[in-house]
């Protein structure tokens, strides 16, 4: 059935939309499947089982009901583009405070329109939130602020977390992963669970707190330095979600504020993420995305891209995200990532089709991870043009040749080498873990700095 004369209305202007602030609007790249409707028609489909329709008319449908339509008002056929207009009022909102939700925001613009058989594909490439809905979203609550004043540093260009990722990912019992924790904190800042990291048979939750807890004392008695930990508290079940997050901040007492709570907030959803925002509202919450590259990655031509899932974890209080390598790393990912930088920091900021004011909301931080270490840094700093976010190396610090404390003090080195605008090479030469990360990973120097091997002399072990 074509519904392109109620669903889709291409006189409306964007610039209209946009100033009116009734509608949240979304862009697509979509396909319609052949042997079924032409673009507009299955579009208008689209917004019609995205918002008040069916495949069929209803005779329940009423006036009201057609004055809160989805509308189809820009199409792009070359392209594969589509933009839809959803009134706000089609959202879901909580019975308990009248806010907005995620699940609400995902059930309609990407939810039974992903499944429908007249669409080959359908992927939203951006969104944009008009004020009167923005202002429904808890937006972040803490802030890598808070991360900086525990460290004793400025709250504006507090400048770059060194962070970690206790590796091996699991295998670890209690005592040995808090000793790596010690190692790193020696020259590190920040560490964070592996996002599978709980409460496996080997490594009790409640007993690795506690020796985490004490190893932060010791690095911090030992350093004079202020340290982080983000602990997992993902689960199915809210209430264990809760038991996990009063159990840490108990055991770590006066070192609370000193303790982020990381949630997979792609495989436990929306609900997760809220649960830790609104329960524990004065943690720094961590948002492990692991999972999104089976709808965000470039090869899929369905779901949402990482550009899109970054924007949701600032409207539902995510303090930071996990936004990839920008192409430095070993996940997938490009220089122009950088764009989900500045979307999620900056107060106003341009995304691949919309505009968007975030009107005071906090920032959400970049956590930059994945394949990091200290030699492929300064390309990354040089394609973002800032150091003022969280970075956390795995096999950047763990797999440096001196250990842990050496690793991290590499990372902190190369992002000083960045900052003075040094040569790497020259600059390896009178920082000695620098020096040692070219040894650590080989392969990396020879491509980053061909010309290593001949200027910098073996470092003794
Ligand atoms: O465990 C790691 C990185 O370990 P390592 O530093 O050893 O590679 C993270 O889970 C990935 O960064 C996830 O990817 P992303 O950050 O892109 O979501
Ligand atoms: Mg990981």
């Amino acid at each position: 059935m074509d519904q392109s004369n109620r669903y889709a209305n291409l006189n409306l202007k964007e610039s209209e939309l946009i100033a009116g602030g009734r509608h949240v609007l979304c862009a697509y790249i979509m396909k319609p499947k052949a042997g079924f409707g032409n673009f507009i028609q299955t579009a208008a489909h689209f917004a019609a089982e995205s918002s008040t329709g069916t495949n069929v008319e209803v005779s329940t449908t009423d006036d009201f009901t057609r004055g809160v339509d989805a509308l189809v008002y820009e199409i792009d056929e070359a392209k594969g583009l589509m933009k839809i207009a959803y009134p706000i009022e089609l959202f879901d909102r909580n019975v308990i405070d009248g806010r907005a939700m995620i699940a609400s925001f995902l059930t309609l613009t990407i939810g039974n329109n992903q499944g429908m058989g007249d669409v080959e594909y359908a992927k939203m490439y951006d969104f944009y939130v008009p004020p009167a809905y923005l202002k429904l979203f808890d937006g972040p609550s803490t802030t890598i602020k808070d991360l900086w004043r525990v460290l004793g540093r400025p709250v504006v260009n507090g400048g770059f977390i060194v962070g970690t990722i206790i590796k091996p990912k699991l295998g670890l019992r209690p005592q040995p992963f808090a000793n790596a924790c010690y190692d790193f904190w020696l020259g590190g800042d920040f560490i964070k669970n592996d996002e599978p990291q709980g409460n496996q048979v080997f490594a009790p939750f409640k007993d690795t707190v506690r020796a985490v807890a004490d190893a932060m004392r010791r690095a911090q008695d030992t350093t004079g330095e202020a340290k982080l930990f983000s602990f997992n508290i993902t689960a199915d079940d809210h209430y264990e979600m809760l038991a996990r997050g009063e159990f840490i901040l108990e055991t770590f007492a006066d070192n609370a504020d000193h303790i982020a709570f990381l949630v997979d907030g792609y495989v436990a959803g929306p609900a997760a993420v809220t649960t830790a925002r609104r329960a524990f509202p004065k943690q720094y919450l961590h948002y492990h995305r692991a999972g999104h590259g089976a709808v965000t990655s470039p090869q899929s031509k369905r779901g949402y891209t990482a550009f899109v899932l970054s924007k949701m974890a600032r409207l539902q209080g995510a303090s930071g995200i996990h936004t990839g390598t920008m192409g430095f790393g070993k996940m997938e990912g490009e220089a122009a990532d950088r764009a989900i930088a500045y979307m999620i920091t900056e107060d106003s900021a341009d995304g691949p089709f919309f505009h968007q004011e975030w009107l005071g909301m906090n920032p959400t931080t970049p956590i930059i991870s994945g394949g990091m270490n200290a030699l492929r840094m300064p390309g990354f700093f040089d394609n973002l043009g800032h150091s003022n976010l969280i970075m956390t190396a795995g096999g950047g610090a763990f797999g440096h040749v001196d250990g842990g404390a050496a690793g991290a003090k590499s990372l902190r080195q190369a992002e000083q080498c960045w900052k003075q605008g040094a040569d790497p090479v020259e600059f390896a030469k009178d920082h000695r873990e620098f020096a040692r990360a070219f040894e650590s990973f080989p392969h990396d120097a020879d491509k980053l700095y061909p010309n290593w091997r001949a200027k910098l002399k073996p470092q003794a072990a």
